[in-house]
């Protein structure tokens, strides 16, 4: 797969997974609201649109035949199956921010998180946990638009999907909403300070001033 991201593109990228229902979305959404640094990026799937989503807002809706045509011109960063629907992460969603410098964030499946690790190493892979199975399938049910049997196929899904969590850079119990998105933010903060330091590490004005 052809993609321009690469360790120094200077902005930061950030990878969020969870099981459906572990209040993933919620938490991405809070923190945008409070970091201005952070965009989001909107995937395709292949999904019908859920509740009130918008098309271009929660996700691009498109048919599996454009969906499959994009796979076909190496359109996506990363892409998968998931719950019986097809997901991606199209380059261009992304590129043009992380090249300007934006700091990124996608909330993806852990297959897309894997992929994004193997070509850019430096994204940051954060991995939300509910705090119960039971709490998981009430959160579920609560949110009120996802049928039964979707919601029984995303329990089951979810057993595979804690598994995973291991490999991840980092894991938020998400049980108290606000100490969960206190914790995310902490991890931006922390990994932003980190990538910043290696950059200047890199800077040839920094090595001339003998500061590293
Ligand atoms: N800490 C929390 N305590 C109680 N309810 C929560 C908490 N976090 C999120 N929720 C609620 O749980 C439901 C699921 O949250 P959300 O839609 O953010 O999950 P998600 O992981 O993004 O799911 P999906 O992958 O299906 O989009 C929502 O109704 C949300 O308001
Ligand atoms: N690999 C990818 N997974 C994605 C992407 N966008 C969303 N998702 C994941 O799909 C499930 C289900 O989402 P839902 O909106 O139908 O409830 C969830 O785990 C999402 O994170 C993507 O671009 N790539």
């Amino acid at each position: 797969m052809n993609t321009s991201i690469t360790h120094d593109s200077p902005g930061n990228l950030f990878v969020v997974a969870a099981p459906s229902g572990a209040g993933k979305s919620s938490l991405v959404k809070a923190l945008l609201e409070l970091d201005a640094k952070l965009a989001v990026s909107v995937s395709h799937t292949t999904r019908a649109p859920r509740g009130q989503e918008q098309d271009g807002r929660e996700y691009w809706f498109v048919s599996e035949a454009d969906f499959r045509a994009k796979i076909a011109h190496d359109d996506f960063l990363e892409w998968a199956q998931v719950h019986g629907n097809l997901y991606g992460t199209s380059k261009a969603a992304i590129e043009a921010r992380l090249a300007h410098g934006e700091d990124v964030v996608l909330e993806i499946d852990y297959q897309g998180a894997l992929q994004v690790k193997k070509l850019f190493p430096a994204a940051t892979l954060i991995f939300i946990l509910p705090p119960s199975w039971d709490e998981l399938r009430l959160r579920l049910q609560r949110r009120g638009d996802t049928q039964a049997d979707v919601i029984e196929t995303r329990m089951a899904n979810a057993r595979t999907e804690v598994a995973q969590a291991r490999h991840f850079d980092f894991v938020v119990v998400n049980a108290l909403f606000e100490t969960a998105l206190f914790d995310l933010k902490a991890i931006v903060h922390a990994q932003r300070l980190k990538y910043a330091a290696q950059l200047r590490h890199r800077s040839a004005v920094f090595q001339a001033l003998n500061l590293c």
